[in-house]
This record gives C-alpha cells, sequence and structure tokens, in this order.
C-alpha cells in the first residue's frame, strides 16, 4: 500500500539518550521521539532500570522508542513497559517484531544491494522505515550519511532518514528525500551518550526552518 504524505511538518526524533538532563532539553528543543539503544554493544546503552528512569520523565506527546539488536525477546518484552514504539536493528522478522504489542519500526542499513522496495514490502506490517548507513558489523549510530538519492519517492512506507544528519546537513536532506522524520544521534553529541543543548536545539531549529523553506 502507498501512503499518501501530504506537504506537513518534518518530525525529530533523538537517538541515544543516556541522561535526564538531555531528555529534558530534547523535550524542551521540540523533540517528537526519543531512542533509547537496549542494545549493550552501543556506549549509549542504557539498562533496564535506566531505561524506566528516563521514560518515566518523558511528557506525553513525545514518543518513547527502544532500539534491539537480534536480542532476547524476554527482555524486549519487559523493557516495552516503558516504551511507545521498538525499533529494530538486526536481521529480526515481521513476525518478532510484531510479538509484542507494541507498534515497531524496522531500521535498514543502505547497503549496496539492498532494494527498499523488497524491503518495504516484507516489512509492510511496520509504521516506518528507518534508513542509516551501512558500516560492516555497526548496527547503527555510525555518524555517516550515505547516498540520498538512493531513497525512492514512491516508497511504500514512511521513511525517517538517519545517518550523519547535522544541523547543517538537515536542510539538504528534507529537500532531496522529503522524509516523514529525521533521526539523530552523534550530530547532537558532545561525547557518545551526552547530548549538548545547543546542538538539540540548532538541529530542531535547522529542521524548523527548512520545512518554513518548503512550505511557504
Ligand atoms: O547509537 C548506537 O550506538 C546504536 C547502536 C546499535 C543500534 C542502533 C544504534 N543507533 C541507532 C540510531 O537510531 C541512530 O540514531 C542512527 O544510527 C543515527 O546515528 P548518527 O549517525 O550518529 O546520527
Amino acid at each position: 500500500m502507498k501512503v499518501a504524505c501530504p506537504p506537513m511538518r518534518t518530525r525529530i526524533k533523538f537517538c541515544g539518550m543516556t541522561r535526564e538532563q538531555d531528555v529534558a532539553d530534547a523535550v524542551a528543543a521540540g523533540a517528537d521521539a526519543l531512542g533509547f539503544v537496549l542494545w549493550p554493544g552501543s556506549k549509549r546503552c542504557v539498562g533496564e532500570e535506566r531505561l524506566a528512569a528516563l521514560a518515566a520523565q518523558v511528557p506525553a506527546f513525545v514518543t518513547r522508542v527502544g532500539l534491539f539488536v537480534d536480542q532476547d525477546p524476554e527482555l524486549i518484552a519487559r523493557c516495552a513497559e516503558h516504551l511507545d514504539l521498538l525499533q529494530f536493528h538486526g536481521d529480526e522478522t515481521p513476525a518478532f517484531c510484531s510479538g509484542f504489542g507494541r507498534p515497531w519500526i524496522k531500521a535498514l542499513r543502505m547497503r549496496d544491494d539492498l532494494d527498499l522496495h523488497a524491503a518495504a514490502a516484507s516489512f509492510e506490517s511496520a509504521q516506518a522505515l528507518l534508513l542509516d548507513a551501512y558500516r560492516p558489523g555497526v548496527p547503527g549510530g555510525t555518524g555517516e550519511t550515505f547516498d540520498w538519492s538512493r531513497i525512492p519517492a514512491s516508497l511504500a512506507k514512511p521513511v525517517i532518514l538517519a545517518g550523519g544528519l547535522t544541523a547543517d546537513n538537515v536542510a539538504g536532506a528534507i529537500e532531496r528525500v522529503r522524509p516523514f522524520a529525521v533521526d539523530i544521534s552523534g550530530g547532537v553529541e558532545a561525547e557518545p551518550g551526552c547530548k549538548d543543548p545547543r546542538l538539540l536545539s540548532a538541529f530542531a531549529a535547522a529542521v524548523t526552518e527548512a520545512d518554513r523553506k518548503r512550505l511557504a
């Protein structure tokens, strides 16, 4: 099914939240969604207890997203109690992703041979596809961009654009891709896992300005 996308503002997801102050700063900057990495291989990983504490601080209308990479379904089910949306970065099947009573999105790394139309068809029950840079052995958070021209305008799923975004390049990304949302982690950090309030605000302002020009 093709999803009709009338002109609308670009949603913002700030990913890799690990600290209460960063959650508050991201919400103040205008976040639509906040991502919490539950994969222990990441420098941004939060455990279950930290997830519960951080998620409890998120106000209504800001989506709490949990990131997983081929993880134990029992862990995912426990974490889901604190989350609004699940984000899968591994080789999870659509049936696996659908098994937690929460809406979910599938992260796809843009390997050269990735067929996005086929992926959109096979992850038909996903709420969106998050498209990220491909680096072998790294499931996400690379800080690298990819060739945005590879994203077809007619994809049958909303696109969340990720990978190496910053306040400086996000306007060009929005102009080129017209994504439903943009996702950023490293580009708003002082160091891995520690967000910088000025970078959070600058990124949100750049998205707002790009939308203002686009929708004028
Ligand atoms: O951020 C991580 O460390 C991470 C680890 C494992 C799976 C996913 C991970 N992050 C995923 C994200 O959604 C990031 O926001 C996305 O990859 C963009 O990151 P960046 O290029 O640093 O903006």
